[in-house]
């Protein structure tokens, strides 16, 4: 359903000149998986969300989402995902009910579709208590609601969630994680950015590792675990992240070019 590959990414910036920050990645994400991409701040992790999600073009390697290329068929593209991060803006002075049914419109659904819609996704989410609350009053979590239920009220196959636990409480959060869950029990395919270790060890069904926009390694815990023979995952991670770093240092040192 997602297919990524060698994609790259470079920037233009003032301080670092021209570098990438994505680096050759490739993976594939299949109906109903939940696929986490764990990285420190900087990895690239957004980076690769936002040419999926058809924001950022890519400047070279390719991604596809159910057969349609990233870059050159955006629409298709976007009729078959829903994007959920921790900023998404809700419009003060519209309701929960009215801005879910806004998107809906956006996507051009008819309106015996969309209410039906609304009223199921309403259930699901447990949004029926602040239906009527304009998102100038709503608390984070309930705006966090609206923004999946924003992501969703189209019925996409595929959903991107970047670092969407940020800033919730763990209760809301741990909300989240269980809606993730139902939608991959449904068959979405899903894909999950976050730093936090224990939510791709409790969510993903696959993992892959990011830094310094690349992924070093992935598969699923157990494959991970029993490659690197360590069982503590966080230990892991930072012992992949250590040795990734010295390497490029080691080249470096020889006088190589490194990160172009
Ligand atoms: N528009 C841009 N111009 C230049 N550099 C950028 C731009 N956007 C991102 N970067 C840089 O690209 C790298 C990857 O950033 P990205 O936001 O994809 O990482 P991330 O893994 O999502 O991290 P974070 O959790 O901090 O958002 C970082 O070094 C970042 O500073």
């Amino acid at each position: 359903m997602i297919q990524v590959q060698h994609l790259t990414k470079t920037y233009e910036d003032l301080r670092r000149g021209r570098f990438r920050a994505v680096d050759h990645v490739s993976f594939t994400v299949r109906p109903g998986e939940i696929f986490g991409l764990l990285g420190p701040n900087g990895a690239g992790k957004t980076t690769v969300l936002r040419i999926l999600s058809t924001v950022l073009r890519p400047t070279s390697g390719i991604a596809t989402i159910d057969g349609y290329d990233v870059a050159h068929e955006p629409a298709e593209v976007r009729r078959r995902i829903g994007f959920v991060s921790n900023n998404t803006a809700i419009y003060d002075r519209m309701t929960a009910w009215e801005m879910v049914e806004y998107f809906g419109r956006l996507h051009g659904m008819a309106s015996d579709a969309l209410t039906e819609r609304l009223e199921k996704l309403f259930d699901q989410l447990r949004m029926n208590e602040f239906r009527d609350v304009p998102g100038g009053k709503m608390s984070t979590g309930m705006r966090q609601k609206v923004s999946i239920a924003r992501a969703l009220v189209h019925d996409p196959p595929v959903l991107i969630f970047d670092e969407a636990t940020l800033g919730l409480d763990v209760l809301v959060a741990r909300n989240l994680l269980g809606v993730i869950r139902e939608l991959r029990d449904a068959g979405k395919c899903l894909i999950f950015s976050t730093h936090i270790m224990s939510e791709v060890e409790r969510l993903c069904d696959r993992i892959a590792i990011m830094h310094q926009g690349r992924i070093l390694d992935s598969g699923t815990l157990d494959e991970l675990t029993q490659r690197h023979q360590e069982t503590d995952f966080e230990e892991l991670f930072f012992s992949l992240l250590s040795s990734h770093e010295d390497a490029t240092h080691t080249i470096d040192a020889q006088g190589m070019e490194v990160a172009q």
